[in-house]
């Protein structure tokens, strides 16, 4: 019987999730030492000390910016995390967002909260009241959406169906992300242009050195007078004090967000919630699941699915005896691979090899066992990232 899997989780994973992960081969838990892989959702690994055990790391949600990716990529170690899983969840929470600027919600409570339950004019103040949050309507406005992945094209699909007019910007859109966007979307030529031209702006980005303070004073000029500005992106996607300075100028007449920092709390004509987007039941159970079955897959038989810094590959079982390689995407790496291999007199059965930017991976069968000096062999090859065996019982 082989030695379990060790798992360490950091947060709160959805137990949908973590079932996935068979009791009689994984042992799962907060408390977990020696761990073959991590699972988590926002906790900051940047300054965790990652054990060298370490052969995965599974982030149950989309944004991996709290997971040292370059290094885990130098290292072999694929980070995966579970793409459109939690998108939904975000959607509704702009939808609320935009909706709790548009008909001034936040201050419209906060005086309701005041009100004298007791008090003999209670109707009376409330119609009196009425009168300082008359808001507008959402069909008729402009979206402008920046990110037009998972996130941003359901935002678009929905604002769409609310009568809203929508304007989006994407460098870098797939193929599969344009197909899924509605033939109503107009496409913008920049940050600047939605910037003009919207009443509401909503970000879905991931935070990267492109996308840091996308949204800054320089920009934040151009917009229309009493905008909407949406964060449910990343703190550091938008350069907070040019947000105050805007609003103070009622340039922008709210900020809503997902990151109350302690810059932007507090303000009147702020709305922040905390970072709340993908915490529903049904995300957090989405992206557990998804993302424990790609872990365990890449465990026990080294298939890649949805990897970050690796490209997805997968092969059927053909024989009980497979090794999993990481390797750096450059000349004659399988030549020295199944040298290796044909050396110790292995037969390749099958194998697949696919490459992502400057990583690539390999999974071979081979026809019969292989020895812990195959293994040490194919460690030594320079631009080996790492090795592991998986035979089957
Ligand atoms: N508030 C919350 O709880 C949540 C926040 N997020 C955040 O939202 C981000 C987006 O999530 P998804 O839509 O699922 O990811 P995604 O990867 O499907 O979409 C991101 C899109 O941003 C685009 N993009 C990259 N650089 C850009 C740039 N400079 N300008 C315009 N577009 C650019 C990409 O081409 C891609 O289409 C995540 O990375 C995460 O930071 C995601 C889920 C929950
Ligand atoms: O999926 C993401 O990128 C999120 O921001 C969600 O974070 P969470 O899993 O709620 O800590």
């Amino acid at each position: 019987m082989p030695d379990p899997f060790r798992v360490l989780v950091l947060n709160q994973v959805s137990a949908s999730g973590l079932k996935r992960l068979p009791s009689d081969t994984y042992v799962v838990g907060k408390e977990v030492t020696d761990p073959d892989a991590v699972l988590l959702r926002s906790a900051d690994m940047h300054a965790m000390d990652i054990p060298p055990g370490v052969k995965a790391i599974g982030r149950c949600g989309a944004g991996t910016n709290n997971i040292p990716v370059a290094a885990m990529s130098a290292r072999g170690v694929p980070v995966f995390n579970a793409p459109g899983a939690n998108a939904n969840a975000v959607k509704e929470l702009v939808l609320a967002g935009m909706l709790m600027a548009a008909r001034n919600l936040a201050p419209a409570q906060r005086f309701v909260d005041l009100l004298d339950p007791g008090a003999a004019d209670l109707e009376k103040a409330v119609e009196a009241g009425k009168k300082d949050f008359a808001g507008t309507e959402l069909a008729g406005q402009t979206l402008g959406i920046i990110g037009l992945g998972k996130i941003g094209s359901l935002v678009a699909d929905a604002a769409i169906k609310l009568g809203m007019n929508v304007l989006g910007y994407d460098p870098e859109i797939t193929v599969d992300a344009a197909w899924s966007l509605p033939a109503q979307v107009k496409k913008a030529a920049g940050v600047n242009d939605v910037l003009k031209s919207a009443n509401f702006i909503t970000l879905h980005v991931p935070l990267l050195d492109a996308t840091r303070n996308l949204v800054n004073a320089k920009n934040l000029a151009l917009a229309k007078q009493g905008a909407v500005l949406l964060n449910f992106s990343r703190e550091g996607v938008v350069d907070d004090e040019a947000v105050l300075a805007a609003l103070d100028r009622k340039d922008l007449g709210w900020y809503v967000c997902d990151f109350p920092g302690s810059r932007i709390l507090r303000h009147a004509r702020v709305i922040a919630l905390p970072h709340l987007g993908a915490s529903t039941h049904e995300a957090e159970e989405n992206c557990a699941v998804m993302v424990a079955d790609q872990l365990r897959d890449f465990l026990e038989h080294g298939n890649i699915a949805n990897a970050v810094n690796f490209p997805n590959v997968s092969m059927e079982r053909e024989s009980r005896f497979r090794v999993a390689i990481a390797n750096a995407n450059v000349p004659n790496m399988l030549g020295q691979i199944s040298t290796a291999m044909a050396r110790a007199g292995l037969n390749i059965h099958t194998m697949v090899n696919k490459s992502r930017g400057d990583m690539a991976y390999t999974l071979v069968d081979v026809d019969s066992p292989v020895g812990e000096e195959v293994i040490a062999a194919l460690k030594r090859i320079g631009g080996v990232l790492a090795v592991r065996y998986l035979p089957q019982p």
